[in-house]
Order: structure tokens, then sequence, then C-alpha cells
């Protein structure tokens, strides 16, 4: 990685450090709150847990400007203006795929670090990526140059890959939501990537993109018949993997257009996702024309 300006390098460093300490905290925390996310959803205790961990940590980063999750309402403003060119704000999906806690299958922490006051285009970032809480602790950092792999072990960071690259022929897929909730179109795509790779969902969007970085392919969560703005969250999720996946050498979009030119509108704004390699997304997106 070359991440040459500090406050990035504090931020990933921070989660770094953190992320250990959240996997060890899972242990007892595998149980629902009362309360809901702003998207409505239920929250794990380790949803909340996270989010204040990380919260507490990342805002007192000076040039940290602000801090947002996908598990608080509002943007915590911590001091420093996104505006200023050496403040950033960071925006965090505490817990990706928290509802995996319950059987014990995989789980990450997503992170995007933007040169602009959220909510903002995915194009103001300048740095993203995530942990993987896999059968070892993983993170990759992708910044304008490079993604890194490393491994996660009492707060070090080991090098395991210094460039991440999506391999060219594409093998995995694999795409969320209900079939029969499927848009037509994007049904009749689906019927040709069955045909063509192989299934891997494991319900958390970390662990099935990192399948996708690791063996070429495509994730998707489309836009669905019950809910045409897709499922997951535009700052939270699509911008950083959108990011992370195009600075692999692939491409994202939200069907339309690469994730990280879509103009937000709201701080919990949900897109369709998808990601993988250009040709497949080439297709998915004539395909939807
Ligand atoms: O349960 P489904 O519909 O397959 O949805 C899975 C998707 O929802 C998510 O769990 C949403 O993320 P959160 O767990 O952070 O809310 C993604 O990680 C995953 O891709
Ligand atoms: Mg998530
Ligand atoms: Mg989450």
């Amino acid at each position: 990685m070359t991440v040459s300006d500090p406050v990035v390098e504090d931020v990933v460093a921070t989660i770094g450090r953190s992320a250990t300490e959240i996997r060890q905290g899972l242990i007892g925390r595998r149980g629902t709150v009362d309360g809901e996310n702003p998207s409505g959803e239920t929250q794990a205790e380790a949803d909340v847990w996270a989010d204040e961990l990380l919260g507490d940590r990342l805002a007192g980063i000076d040039g940290v400007g602000q801090y947002a999750s996908e598990e608080r309402a509002d943007v915590v403003d911590c001091g420093a203006d996104p505006a200023d060119s050496d403040a950033y704000a960071v925006a965090v999906d505490p817990l990706d795929g928290s509802s995996n806690l319950k059987s014990n299958n995989t789980m990450g922490t997503i992170f995007g670090v933007y040169d602009a006051a959220l909510p903002a285009r995915g194009e103001t970032l300048v740095a993203a990526g995530f942990v993987l809480y896999g059968p070892i602790t993983t993170m990759l950092i992708a910044t304008e140059e490079t993604v890194t792999e490393y491994e996660l072990s009492g707060g070090e960071r080991t090098i395991v890959d210094r460039d991440v690259t999506l391999p060219d022929e594409p093998v995995v897929y694999g795409f969320g939501g209900r079939v029969p909730d499927w848009p037509a179109d994007f049904r009749e795509y689906a019927r040709e990537i069955e045909d063509e790779l192989k299934l891997r969902y494991g319900g958390a969007l970390i662990g099935d993109v990192n399948q996708v970085l690791t063996y070429g392919g495509t994730f998707g969560y489309p836009a669905l018949e019950s809910r045409p703005e897709g499922k997951l969250r535009l700052q939270f999720e699509g911008n950083p993997i959108g990011y992370v996946v195009e600075r692999a050498g692939g491409r994202s979009s939200n069907g339309d257009r690469s994730l990280l030119a879509v103009e937000p509108d709201a701080l919990h704004d949900r897109t369709p996702v998808h990601v993988g390699n250009d040709e497949l997304i080439e297709r998915l997106e004539a395909t939807l024309e």
C-alpha cells in the first residue's frame, strides 16, 4: 500500500488494530437489540457495539472531520472540515453480514475514506477496503495506486499480496434476493451466468466479493421488484466495494453506470450493487438497458 497521507494511514491502522478486538468481542454478542438501524433493519448487539468502538477511535483522529456508520442516523462531526485538503470523512459498515453471526458464518467490516463531506460520490474516495473475519482475519486496503491484502494478528498487519488483481477468467458468481423478486431483465442475465459460472453465495457482501477477487467472476445484489432501490447502502457498502473492485482491475455498476459515479441524495441511500470482471458487468448493463 502506498498511503502517503498520514491521516489515511492512521485511519487504516486504527481499523486494523480495532478489528482484532472486534473479532474477539463478537463472543457473547450474537443476540439482537430492541432498536432498528436507520435502514429499518434489526440490529445485532455486535452491530451497535462495533459501531461505538469504531466511532470512538476514528472520530478521535486528527484530520477525520466526519464519522458515519450504517448503524447511526446522522453524520458525526468531529471538528475538521472534509472540504479542507488535509481532512477526510470516514464511513463504515461496522459489521457487514451480521445476520451470519447466528450461524457463525463469515462477516466483515467495510470502510471508505472520502475527501468530501458525506453523503458523497464514490469518486471522492481516497482509500477504501474491508476486514474479513474468515478462518483467518484479513484486511484489503485499496488506494489510488493499488490493492493490498494483509493478514491481521494481535494488532499487526502482515502483507500477503502486494497487488490484488481480479483474475482474467471468471469462475464464481453470487446474486442476492429471491429469484421471483428479480426483474425479468436481470433474470435473463442471471440465467446466462448460471450456465457459465459456479455459484458461491455466503450472505455477507464482504465474503462474497472476496471470492470474486480471489477467483474472478461477479457478485450482484440487484434491484428487486419489491425494492427497486436494491438492498445495499451506497455510502457504506456500494462505494467502498466498487472502489476496491475497480482498483483491482474490475468494474462496478448500479445497473447503469459505475457505482462511484452515482450521486447520493441521502446518507442511507440504497443502491443495486454489481461488481466483477469487465466483460460480465458490460453484459449486465447491456441486458438491463
Ligand atoms: O440475506 P440476503 O438477502 O442474502 O442479504 C445479504 C446481504 O445483506 C448484507 O448482509 C447487508 O449488510 P449488513 O449485514 O451490513 O446489513 C450483505 O452483507 C449481504 O450481501
Ligand atoms: Mg453490510
Ligand atoms: Mg452492517
